[in-house]
């Protein structure tokens, strides 16, 4: 069992935080999504967020400076072919955009990681989000999919299982770039060696998950939110987000003040690092909080990947040295997963020596 279904187990959701409304069916804001924001926003401004080309030979160093300065960038010559982006957006649209008794069908158990449903985050706060989503683990994609489109499944799976894989090897890559950037060497990364077996459940391997997200056209986008602000508790989140803009970050130099629109780059990626980085590079590497805006013209999907260290691995500062004595304890991802499913925000902080 991997360390996010047992997330799922042993943490369910209330069964009431899992249904997403009809949004096709609702034309006006109903109160359970008015997020009381009683001054208008901050405006949301357009900073420079790092671009950064996987084929550029000084890649080192402009992956850390954007790691120590910002915590998201942009991936450009990534590798992953633009028909595969294209062809998981396309998918993603299809499956959203099904009526909702036939999405009630692949709807997520209390208890289960993946299937329709509502983001987990949801039951920290008292409003709802405008927003679905389907979270895709493992072998249950098949068993999901075929409740959604019983003769009609393969292609959904067929593009899914690909994407999933491509997002693997660059997760891997990427992971061994970053952490090479701090100076670490393949030993302190001995664990990070392909899974050669291809079984997904070698000790070696990365564990994944990938999180599909529909934001649909919203009557009243100011009032609503679409993802309400969170870290990422995985290593890094590889995101695939289309044309549509809608991601934010939290101003890296306002901190608490200011969203940043993160805007769409045509066949970019956007790397989120997550929780734990900031764990293994002992504070060096910002997890930097984000949340996703509607609106109200363009139906908004996006695919979130997200990385984390293989199960039974104990992971915790490694850019550490006399001078910089470690901040963080040593833990399992299931460990910091089952923390964040309780404290939320807080989890971090709890780790903390
Ligand atoms: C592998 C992961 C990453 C999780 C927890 C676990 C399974 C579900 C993921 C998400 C997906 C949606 C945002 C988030 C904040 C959420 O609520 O569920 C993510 C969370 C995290 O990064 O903490
Ligand atoms: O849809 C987005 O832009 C953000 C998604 C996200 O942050 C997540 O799934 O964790
Ligand atoms: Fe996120």
């Amino acid at each position: 069992m991997s360390s996010v279904t047992e997330l799922f187990k042993n943490n369910p959701v209330n069964r009431d935080r899992i249904i997403p409304l009809d949004f096709t069916n609702t034309k006006t804001l109903p109160n359970s999504h008015v997020w009381s924001i009683t001054e208008p926003e901050p405006k949301t401004m357009s900073l420079p967020i790092p671009v950064i080309s996987l084929s550029n030979p000084d890649q080192h160093v402009l992956l850390r400076q954007a790691c120590e300065e910002w915590g998201v960038f942009h991936i450009t010559d990534h590798g992953v072919p633009r028909s595969l982006l294209h062809n998981v957006e396309c998918q993603m649209k299809r499956l959203f955009s099904l009526p909702m008794h036939r999405k009630i069908l692949a709807v997520r158990s209390p208890d289960e990681s993946t299937g329709y449903g509502v983001v987990r985050i949801s039951m920290f706060y008292d409003k709802l989000m405008w927003s679905e989503g389907f979270s895709v683990l493992g072998s249950s994609l098949r068993r999901h999919a075929t409740l959604l489109w019983p003769d009609d499944h393969a292609e959904f799976c067929n593009v899914m299982e690909e994407y999933q894989k491509a997002m693997d090897d660059l997760s891997l890559r990427l992971i061994t770039m970053l952490m090479g950037s701090l100076g670490l060497t393949h030993e302190d990364l001995g664990w990070l060696v392909p899974d050669k077996t291809g079984s997904g459940t070698d000790s070696n391997s990365i564990q994944s998950f990938l999180q599909l997200n529909s934001y649909p056209v919203c009557p009243d986008p100011h009032l609503a939110m679409g993802l309400a602000p969170h870290t990422d508790s995985s290593l890094l989140t590889i995101l695939y987000q289309g044309n549509i803009p809608g991601l934010e970050i939290q101003s890296p130099q306002e901190e608490g003040s200011r969203w940043i629109g993160v805007e769409p780059i045509e066949g970019s990626l956007v790397i989120i690092m997550g929780d734990l980085s900031h764990i293994i590079s002992n504070g060096q590497f910002r997890t930097t909080m984000h949340r996703a805006v509607v609106n109200k013209t363009h139906h908004r999907v996006s695919a979130a990947y997200f990385a984390g260290p293989p199960k039974n691995l104990q992971i915790g500062p490694l850019a550490c040295d006399k001078n910089h004595p470690p901040i963080y304890r040593r833990l399992l991802w299931e460990e910091y997963l089952a923390a964040k499913a309780t404290h939320f925000n807080r989890a971090l902080t709890l780790f903390r020596c």
